[in-house]
């Protein structure tokens, strides 16, 4: 017989397996009641729903002998249920040289860690991170967020898909009760209750005092709570659907932007900045929209040596290293990937169209190729008639910093075949032949 709560999470995991069609999950094990609880529960339920478990751990290297143990103890539960588990230990070292917000570093480096495990683990195939936060950690999650000022959006919302949290409707206290009833060990984590951090003082002192006059758990399962969480769900995911209908490969319009209201602007920037690695911030952001409103061509630091160039109101990242970093030529004489100045090209002998992917006749791709920068003259033949690549990459909107790094690839009958960020140049609408090439930028 299954409890309540193990009830609650099969139905919550296997709900998450049919919505996502993956069955893969690294599982995030702090070695706290919650994550040991979630450990247990998602053993019990493996066999059933076929879930592929990994587990991750992640050993901050701040609490000497504690939290060492904190990692022996997961290590040791993993091996008695048989699932693999990846640990990772921190140098103390390593927070010295961090500056910002401890938590927030923290957390950053846990997720890129439970990433890197899944990825590594399930060889490139989808899964999901799952995590044991639970009801009282939503609440203080919610509290600090307005507490900070910072977007609800984040403590609401679902956030990514690839996360699933099976225990966010269940108290922490209904934890504690599965974990003592079925003999499950964990450990305190004794940080918990010092006041140095935000979260702790929340915790610790704003909710006990706010539970003294309300009833959380009702206020939890209010509808207004639920509303608000679906709600911010929705909001996310149409801002994500969105902002992929915007980009183009790897770009944005200005005059997209410029005709959505604060809000929605403000939330595609974000994701733009996401999208490309760039760790977003109030300033980026700030600085971002007022180039929006500014006019010719205008630039960013984006940090990390990158650059958000805004050109013929075309909004794209360079890198400052790339820009006008020409080609160096090189002579091909079949398929395969090509390393050129810190880009590759990889040419291949089947079809695959997409954004990036371009298919190339047979009738066209003459070895030996030839992948070079732009020459001065260089002439595309295309349906209409030939046409100057200089014109054609103007009227492309290419900006002028990036023309020369650009890849060109020539066959042996001297004849243009494809231009990066043009694509595959065809002289006739329907050229193709029963071989095809693809051609793509990685
Ligand atoms: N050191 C750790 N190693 C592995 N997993 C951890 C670690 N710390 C936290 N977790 C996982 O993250 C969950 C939430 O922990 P916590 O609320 O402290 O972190 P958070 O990152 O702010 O929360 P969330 O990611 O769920 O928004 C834990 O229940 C556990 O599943």
């Amino acid at each position: 017989m299954k409890s309540e709560l193990e009830r609650h999470c099969h139905g919550a995991v296997e709900q998450y397996c049919r919505w996502s069609g993956s069955t893969s999950m690294v599982v995030a094990v702090s070695g706290g009641v919650d994550s040991m609880v979630l450990l247990h529960l998602l053993a019990k339920i493996q066999p059933e729903l076929k879930l592929n478990l990994v587990v991750a751990h992640l050993e901050h290297g701040l609490r000497g002998e504690e939290s060492r143990a904190d990692a022996r103890l997961v290590i040791q539960t993993c091996e008695r249920l048989g699932i693999p588990c990846y640990a990772r230990f921190v140098d103390e070292h390593f927070w010295q040289r961090q500056a910002g917000n401890f938590q927030d570093k923290a957390r950053a480096l846990r997720y890129t860690f439970f990433r890197q495990v899944g990825t590594d683990f399930f060889s490139g195939r989808a899964f999901a991170i799952a995590t044991a936060m639970t009801q009282d950690d939503c609440l203080e999650k919610i509290f600090m967020d307005i507490l900070r000022g910072r977007s609800l959006l984040g403590s609401l919302s679902h956030q990514q898909p690839d996360t699933l949290r099976p225990l966010r409707t269940i108290s922490k206290e209904a934890l504690i009760a599965y974990a003592t009833g079925q003999q499950i060990s964990w450990r305190e984590d004794t940080s918990n209750h010092q006041d140095s951090y935000l979260r702790n003082r929340v915790r610790n002192q704003l909710i006990p005092l706010l539970r003294e006059e309300f009833d959380f758990q009702k206020s939890i399962q209010s509808r207004f709570i639920t509303d608000m969480e679906e709600g911010m769900t929705f909001l996310s995911e149409q801002l994500d659907a969105l902002f992929a209908s915007l980009l183009r490969e790897g770009s944005l319009r200005v005059s997209d932007l410029r005709q959505l209201a604060s809000f929605p602007q403000r939330q595609i920037c974000l994701r733009f900045l996401q999208h490309h690695g760039i760790p977003p911030s109030e300033e980026k952001l700030a600085l971002f929209i007022r180039l929006l409103t500014t006019k010719g061509t205008r630039s960013m630091d984006a940090g990390g040596g990158r650059q958000l160039v805004i050109a013929y109101e075309n909004i794209r990242v360079s890198d400052h290293n790339a820009v006008a970093k020409p080609v160096t030529p090189l002579t091909v004489v079949s398929c395969g990937e090509f390393s050129l100045n810190g880009k590759q090209l990889r040419l291949t002998q089947f079809t695959s169209q997409s954004e990036k992917r371009f298919s190339l006749p047979a009738n066209l791709v003459i070895f030996p190729l030839i992948i070079r920068s732009r020459r001065p003259g260089d002439t595309l033949a295309l349906p209409g008639g030939h046409v100057k690549l200089k014109k054609a990459l103007i009227d492309r909107k290419i900006p002028r910093q990036i023309r020369d790094s650009l890849v060109v690839v020539e066959n042996r009958a001297s004849q243009i075949i494809f231009v990066e960020g043009i694509g595959a140049i065809l002289p006739r609408k329907n050229c193709s032949d029963t071989l095809e090439y693809t051609v793509e930028i990685l």
